[in-house]
């Protein structure tokens, strides 16, 4: 069929079916596409809302870089139109919804769920990076689960450029590397940090420098105060591999590639993804 990014869609082609959350801008329906009958999610954002929040430019620049990634744990981008009030992105639908939700009703995940998460994670930031997009908001609310259970990084924070995005309203500062709480120049290696504090939340079911106070929270990450509870009971090769990616000097977190080589991942991870 003809290529979707070309094709000029309207409301016209879908049935547009239960809400499936409410974002910041707007909300996410489930919708069927009435020529192939495929489902998508179909995200509807509020010009006006928009424009107040003044992320209109942020937004078209990230439904640019999305639309262009393909990757197995990269939620698709298959188009998006608009009329006189509202902005309409065409998504991939993710049948099980958030991680999030799925990580608060298990407590923590097993070291092979774990595993599993961090590895396809890893391989989809190989990927952006490999196309000099970085992420810069890896957490569980930005993750979402396909049909088959697997991952899919979903959330238009990508950014081509590296650019300190201060993090000064409520959005939380525990998955922030210490380069960019400190707010330096940051690079692709803010990903691997990130993915360090996501393995620990997998594993332990909270992040690992969580504090009562944002002041403190800030400390614990530029000092990298790192520790592990005695319960669950984790592997001393998961904790190797979690301390060798939150490292404060960026330069020293262990690249990507090593994490799909690392003998926790190869030990627990399930290849399928
Ligand atoms: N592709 C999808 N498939 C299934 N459910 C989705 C999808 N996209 C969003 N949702 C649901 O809708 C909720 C709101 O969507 P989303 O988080 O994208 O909005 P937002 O918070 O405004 O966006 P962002 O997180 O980029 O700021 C999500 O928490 C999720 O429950
Ligand atoms: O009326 C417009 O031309 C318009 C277009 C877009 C837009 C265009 C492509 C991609 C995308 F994500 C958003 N966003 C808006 C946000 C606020 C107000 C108006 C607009
Ligand atoms: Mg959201």
């Amino acid at each position: 069929g003809e290529n979707n990014q070309t094709r000029r869609w309207t409301l016209a082609d879908f049935d547009v079916g239960k809400p499936l959350g409410r974002g910041k801008f707007g909300h996410v329906y489930a919708a069927r596409e009435k020529r192939s009958n495929h489902v998508v999610a179909l995200k509807v954002l509020f010009k006006n809302q928009l424009q107040q929040s003044q992320v209109e430019h942020q937004l078209r620049r990230e439904v640019e870089i999305q639309s262009h990634l393909r990757h197995p744990n990269i939620l698709r981008l298959y188009g998006y139109f608009y009329d006189q009030k509202r902005v309409y992105l065409i998504l991939e639908y993710a049948a099980k919804g958030e991680l999030y939700k799925e990580l608060q009703r298990c407590k923590y995940f097993s070291e092979r769920r774990a595993a599993t998460y961090v590895a396809s994670l890893a391989r989809a930031l190989i990927y952006c990076h490999g196309k000099h997009v970085i992420h810069r908001d890896i957490k569980p609310e930005n993750l979402l689960i396909g049909a088959q259970g697997e991952l899919k990084i979903a959330d238009f924070g990508w950014s081509v450029h590296t650019f300190n995005r201060r993090r000064t309203m409520c959005g939380t500062l525990d998955y922030l590397p210490p380069e960019m709480v400190e707010s330096v120049e940051h690079d692709a290696s803010v990903d691997i940090w990130s993915l360090g504090v996501l393995c620990y939340e997998f594993l332990y079911g909270v992040p690992p420098f969580e504090a009562m106070e944002h002041s403190d929270t800030y400390r614990r990450i530029v000092q990298v105060d790192l520790k592990f509870p005695p319960k669950p009971i984790i592997s001393a090769s998961a904790k190797d591999l979690i301390s060798q990616m939150l490292v404060k000097d960026s330069f020293k977190r262990l690249p990507l590639h090593k994490v799909l080589e690392h003998p926790w991942i190869i030990q627990n991870a399930d290849p399928s993804g």
